[in-house]
């Protein structure tokens, strides 16, 4: 940089420097404050996490921002803030689907900061198991793809298993083609996961036809694999680059340029209303004509709106169909309740996953 340039620049940077000293003496005000809090917790046994208060503090932080720093960038500082001051009352951690460089892990930070401690699983089961077996204080699952629809083994594990749904991130998935060396040379096949596939496959019909596409466990690991042999091309995102370092022959070959992942954060807490709420169902009926809609009908008669719907084969002699029900509002606000009082005592299965902040 020219003297001139630097000499113009010189006093702002001072001001910056003077700010971030400022900010740092806050941030640590603030952190002496959350150790305060934490120290209350313990006494009467509380979990340091609270979902509810995270959500508050950001909502509120985004209501009150003059700008010019964009809405979510408020949101992305005040969860490393928070998760910082979380992890000086106690450092949890996350089990997501690994291995490192996954969406899985990128929603996993993205949702409880970087100070969290990550535990890659092998699958989605083992990332529910660690979860309910206290091996891991919370976990991160998809849900649902915009293209793909549901991921059938999460909703089956929330039926089977004890935890909660206790909060969720949207996240836009954009996949890229990646070899070691940046072009197809060589190139005999395509590796990724087969949502990963699945979403890229008119692109790639219409662009690599002759390649061969074949399933892995993760991008991450088809990623890793095409780090180590040249006749392998990999679909993933930009995690996994970074992570195997790969090169770029195409990017955002997703068919759906709004390709996006909705993931559920999952524990073994309850979350308190935070005054924009979900709560997540499963239910089923006999199967018998008008079941399904009798069963709605008291979300309806209790003005409470329905954000998901979703049928899953039972497997079970009992009944045809599990449905998956997401509303609006929380478990504990009145007329939410009183929608599930009466789904509970229609329902020939009812369970309540959980209530959680909307995004
Ligand atoms: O308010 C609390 O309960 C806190 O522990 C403080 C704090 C925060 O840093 O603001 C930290 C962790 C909780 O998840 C919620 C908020």
């Amino acid at each position: 940089m020219d003297e001139a340039l630097l000499k113009q620049l010189q006093p702002l940077r001072e001001r910056i420097d003077a700010i971030d000293v400022e900010i740092l003496g806050l941030l640590n005000e603030r952190a002496r404050t959350a150790q305060h809090v934490g120290e209350i917790k313990k006494d009467v046994n509380g979990p340091v996490l609270r979902p509810e208060r995270e959500a508050q503090v950001i909502r509120r932080l985004q209501q009150h921002n003059p700008g010019p720093l964009p809405a979510l960038a408020v949101s992305a500082i005040w969860t490393e803030v928070m998760s910082a001051c979380r992890c000086l009352e106690k450092q949890g951690s996350v089990a997501y689907l690994g291995p490192q460089g996954t969406f899985s892990e990128h929603a996993a930070f993205s949702h409880f900061g970087q100070s969290v401690q990550g535990i890659p699983c092998a699958s989605i089961d083992e990332v529910f198991r660690a979860v309910e077996a206290g091996r891991a204080d919370f976990g991160m699952v998809p849900a649902e793809n915009s293209t793909e629809g549901a991921v059938s083994r999460t909703l089956d594990l929330l039926l089977t298993t004890s935890v909660r749904i206790i909060g969720e991130r949207a996240m836009p998935i954009r996949h890229h083609l990646l070899t070691s060396s940046g072009t197809l040379d060589g190139v005999t096949s395509v590796r990724a996961h087969p949502q990963a596939l699945a979403q890229c496959q008119d692109w790639l019909t219409q662009n690599h036809p002759h390649l061969a596409r074949e399933s892995v466990a993760s991008n991450a690991e088809a990623a890793r694999q095409a780090s180590i042999d040249p006749t392998i091309a990999a679909i993933a995102g930009e995690p996994a680059a970074l992570m195997w370092q790969l090169q770029s022959v195409a990017a955002d070959i997703q068919d759906d340029p709004h390709n996006r992942t909705r993931f559920y954060a999952i524990g073994r807490l309850e979350t308190w209303p935070s005054g924009s709420d979900k709560t997540s169902m499963i239910l089923a009926v006999p199967n018998r004509a008008g079941a399904v809609y009798q069963m709605l009908a008291p979300l309806a008669e209790n003005g409470v709106s329905m954000t998901r719907f979703e049928s899953r084969p039972a497997r079970t002699a009992e009944w045809e169909y599990f449905f998956y029900v997401d509303i609006e509002g929380h478990q504990l606000a009145p007329q939410v309740a009183s929608a599930l009082a009466a789904l509970k005592s229609q329902a020939a299965f009812f369970k309540v996953l959980g209530s959680y902040p909307a995004a």
